[in-house]
């Protein structure tokens, strides 16, 4: 969010808040021919474990964006995505998103550890009527992972990349990453970084929560931040230009942590 938007936002009414918002309301809507636009969260309201973790976050996601989302451990990131994902609703406010679903790929570590790379793709394939086994099947030969290997005995940068792979196998224009570079070693990261650069769909975009930002912040075109019981969305340019620092050195100095 840029700072007129956050001041924008600041100045907003309680009155202002109509009772339509406060409803839970989660509207699919083909809103992305007129304004590039994917997904936009409008003064969303969450609480969780009986504290306000989201109180009147608005982000937009357009296409073509690369957008990461940090803040401190528990401050609300995966909250965040599994609210774009639609796998939680808002308590208040609406979150306007095409009809095509957000692609939220999960980790490794929700798969049995007895299952091969083939049941994880029949279990997409069982789950998701979008989801493109043999275009996963030629991307797991690429990157020599052997389909009937059990997660157990595949290293941990191979399951993050089947999942990964996996995820983006789906037909969406959305893809909702939570920490997929966590525990990968560097060169590994840099080629999975490339994977992802190389095949995310025409017209999509990334939204990816991470802490490992110096890795990162090179493919970020936008940060979410999450700070101080607010959120708010940066170009990254403009906190290269305007501030002169680096995303890690921003996060590090200019917001709050508890
Ligand atoms: N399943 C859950 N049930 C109830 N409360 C939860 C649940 N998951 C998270 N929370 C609460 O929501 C808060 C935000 O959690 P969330 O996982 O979104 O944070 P995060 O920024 O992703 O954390 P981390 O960086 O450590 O992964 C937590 O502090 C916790 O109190």
């Amino acid at each position: 969010m840029r700072t007129e938007d956050m001041r924008t936002e600041d100045m907003r009414t309680e009155d202002m808040r109509t009772e339509d918002m406060r409803k839970e309301d989660i509207r699919t809507e083909d809103i992305t021919a007129a304004l590039t636009c994917l997904l936009r969260l409008q003064d969303v309201t969450k609480n969780r474990n009986g504290w306000r973790v989201l109180d009147h976050a608005s982000v937009t996601v357009h296409e073509n964006r690369i957008i990461g989302v940090v803040g401190d451990n528990g401050i609300g990131k995966s909250t965040l995505l599994k609210l774009m994902a639609g796998l939680l609703r808002p308590d208040g406010g609406q979150i306007i998103r095409e009809e095509v679903p957000p692609s939220y790929i999960l980790s490794g570590s929700h798969f049995y550890e007895w299952m091969t790379a083939d049941d994880c793709a029949g279990f997409y394939r069982d789950f998701y009527p979008d989801f493109d086994r043999e275009r996963a099947l030629m991307l797991l030969e690429q990157s020599k992972i052997d389909r009937r290997t059990r997660l157990c005995r595949l290293s941990r940068g191979n399951q993050e990349r089947l999942c990964m792979i996996l995820g983006l196998c789906r037909k969406s224009r959305l893809y909702l990453f939570d920490e997929p570079f966590d525990g990968i070693d560097p060169y590994f990261k840099k080629d999975m970084k490339r994977f992802l650069l190389e095949n995310m769909a025409d017209n999509s975009s990334i939204v990816m929560a991470t802490h490992l930002l110096k890795d990162l912040e090179s493919l970020f075109d936008e940060v979410i931040f999450l700070a101080d019981g607010r959120v708010w969305q940066m170009e990254t340019e403009e906190i290269r230009m305007r501030h002169h620092k680096s995303v890690e050195q921003y996060y590090l100095e200019e917001i709050k942590h508890d």
